[in-house]
């Protein structure tokens, strides 16, 4: 049996459902070594048996066997295989890829070898160089003449050294001189041992053939003057090089470089697509800026990690009292008494769990700070705690015994506006009145050094001295001096909720015996609306991604219409329906990747220049993005590129490949 054997191949085109008969019982049979042309008229369906010998059509009857092995007309990834190992394909139209270079352009057909990469460089030049292009490897396809274009697809043809070389009017489009030189080539190829045959309407161009066949009338016909049989073909023994399926990288690699070529449009399409992405990156941002700000502010008035304690009291008048203990805003008259701590009732709040320390305080109402004979009006003198933030201190340190830290805005600035932070270091004296058991207003007052100029987060005055100053006053003035409130300290914010409630839930003899307020519930709140309010916006804006979406699903749809000669040239070569989908989806992928990137960029610099700007509002740097919205971004950008790709994806490697190769 012959290399190649066609038996009784017959074809018929329709048109609706008449059919049009073309090939009408070709029987053939070929050798390696042989240079075959096949001559006829135009519309003879030269063409139409090539594309059946190279595995292009299988929508024939008869059959076609090649080194023994009959094609199977149904099953597309025999026929690819097919055409990856066996064929070398060259047509009057050059069918190079017009963005790879002509060095890429012969890769491209050595990527689907077992050859090492070195190795494939090495072939592609070597090949390249005995066409007699060894000085345009780097240059594009547009940049060469006719004459040399062809001769890059000859050396493409021959990249993965296929048996059979099927040459389809390779000469057409050539002047004379470029015609004598493609069918020398041919020959020569033809001698080293490989099959060729190649289709003409030039009986003088077929002459360059070892062997003539007519294509008349839908049958093939041998020249009587160039039958073959006298022709003894010396076949030198052939390299085996085994073919692959096409990595997966390098489809990536020809999307990017096809990406590459036509960056002026993908440019636009990624901005596009980056705007949307930049809005929900920026609200994301936004949402843990002002939940951050929110927590700064909150923390700075409060320690998370701070319980202040009260006594429990169903009493009118001791509630009053601790209201105005506890916001200076609401006093104005003289404390008659406030209810107390006993040593155990300290002792029982530091033996719950997750407590580290219990600080116990004094505080009094409607004190008088006089300065150099001026004086000025303390709504509250407090005992400082750990729950008073040290960062809230402006200037100075915070009391130490017989010092007082000032209230910046209350009492420093009303003494001096300018020179306020002078005020450290001065002698000031601090009196209040204060009921003693017996019901009768006792005064209190001291001569105190400021140690500190404090400025509190919240409207009220912060005024106060450390506890030991505070007993020491109430001491000298003959009143009690047990603490009328404790600030229990949590091992971690986490726990102060747990704490707030043990605490509330202590009972003596049944009866309730404090009081406790816990911010980190507030805390808790506060968060998650603002979550709330962030993920709605960042979900508005996520609105435009569907513009996105749309966007990328049209230009692939036209980026398919538009490579459809290119989708046609790389199934001839032997991709299969996977490679080309994986073509465009790697494209698709790179536009979601490339703008996510360009997202993040923008993200960063406009939120750059927001925090520039709103610093100056609000002290604290507004948008902050961190890397989880990073991540989130770069997850949606690759989601909705790889679901826009699906469809276009799919039409591109539906496509028929005879039809895509004969798109213009
Ligand atoms: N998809 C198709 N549907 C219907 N008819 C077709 C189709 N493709 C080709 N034909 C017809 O089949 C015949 C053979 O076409 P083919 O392209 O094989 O001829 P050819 O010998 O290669 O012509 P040329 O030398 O002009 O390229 C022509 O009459 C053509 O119109």
């Amino acid at each position: 049996m012959a290399y190649l054997e066609l038996r009784a191949v017959r074809k018929d085109y329709y048109i609706g459902k008449q059919p049009f008969p073309v090939l009408k019982g070709i029987d053939l049979s070929a050798e390696l070594g042989e240079f075959i042309a096949v001559l006829g008229e135009s519309g003879g369906g030269k063409t139409t048996l090539m594309n059946i010998i190279s595995g292009l059509d299988r929508q024939f009857s008869g059959t076609v066997t090649v080194n023994g092995q009959q094609l199977d007309q149904l099953k597309d990834k025999q026929l690819d295989r097919y055409r990856r190992a066996t064929i070398g394909y060259i047509s009057q139209s050059y069918n190079l890829l017009r963005h790879l270079t002509v060095l890429e352009n012969v890769m491209l057909a050595l990527d689907m070898t077992t050859l090492s990469r070195a190795d494939r460089l090495k072939r592609a030049t070597s090949l390249l160089a005995r066409v007699g292009l060894a000085e345009q490897v780097k240059k594009y396809p547009a940049q060469l003449s006719g004459g040399q274009q062809q001769r890059v697809a000859i050396a493409r043809a021959l990249a993965g050294n296929p048996p059979i070389i099927v040459a389809d009017e390779p000469t057409g489009a050539l002047d004379a001189k470029n015609t004598v030189a493609v069918m020398r080539m041919l020959q020569t190829i033809a001698k080293e041992g490989h099959l060729v045959i190649c289709v003409t309407h030039s009986a003088q161009v077929a002459q360059a053939a070892s062997r003539i066949e007519h294509l008349v009338n839908g049958q093939l016909v041998a020249s009587p003057h160039r039958s073959g049989a006298s022709v003894t073909v010396e076949v030198a023994p052939r390299l085996q090089l085994p073919a692959r399926s096409l990595p997966w990288y390098a489809s990536l690699m020809t999307a990017f470089r096809h990406m590459r070529f036509t960056w002026s449009w993908n440019t636009l399409i990624v901005l596009g697509t980056a705007i949307g992405l930049f809005a929900v990156m920026l609200f994301m941002g936004l949402g843990n800026g002002i939940r951050g700000y929110i927590n700064h502010q909150i923390n700075n008035v409060v320690d998370p990690q701070s319980v202040t304690v009260m006594r429990y009291t169903t009493n009118g008048k001791d509630q009053q009292e601790q209201s105005v203990a506890l916001d200076p805003a609401l006093a104005g008259t003289i404390a008659p008494h406030m209810p107390t701590f006993s040593p155990q009732q300290l002792q029982v709040l530091r033996d719950l769990d997750h407590v580290v320390g219990v600080e116990p305080g004094i505080s009094a109402t409607n004190a008088t700070v006089t300065i150099d004979g001026t004086p000025y009006s303390a709504p509250e003198l407090t005992t400082w705690t750990s729950s008073d933030p040290e960062s809230s201190l402006m200037s100075g340190h915070a009391a130490k015994n017989d010092q007082i830290v000032l209230d910046k805005s209350t009492i420093a600035q009303k003494w001096s506006p300018t020179r306020w932070r002078q005020l450290v270091g001065h002698s000031v004296t601090v009196s209040f009145q204060m009921m003693n058991a017996a019901g009768r207003p006792i005064l209190v007052k001291r001569q105190l050094k400021v140690a500190g100029i404090v400025n509190s987060a919240s409207d009220a005055s912060l005024n106060a001295v450390n506890y030991h100053t505070m007993r020491a006053m109430m001491r000298r003035a003959g009143l009690s001096t047990q603490p009328t409130f404790a600030t229990v300290r949590v091992a971690s914010r986490q726990q102060n909720e747990a704490v707030v409630t043990a605490i509330n839930q202590i009972r003596i003899k049944g009866q309730p015996q404090f009081s406790a307020n816990s911010i980190s519930t507030t805390l808790d709140r506060v968060n998650t609306y603002v979550g709330l309010a962030t993920a709605v916006l960042a979900a508005i804006a996520g609105i435009s991604l569907l513009v996105s979406a749309l966007m990328i699903i049209v230009t692939m749809f036209m980026s398919v219409s538009a490579r459809m000669k290119e989708i046609g040239v790389l199934r001839s070569i032997g991709e299969s329906r996977r490679d080309i989908r994986r073509l465009f989806t790697s494209e698709a992928l790179m536009l979601g990747l490339f703008s996510a990137g360009l997202a993040t960029g923008f993200a960063y610099g406009i939120g750059f220049g927001l925090n520039h700007w709103l610093y100056r509002i609000a002290g604290y740097p507004l948008v902050q993005i961190h890397s989880t919205s990073i991540a989130v971004i770069f997850g949606l950008a690759v989601v909705i590129a790889w679901l826009a790709a699906i469809l276009p994806a799919r039409r591109a490697a539906r496509l028929n490949p005879i039809k895509a190769l004969s798109a213009r």
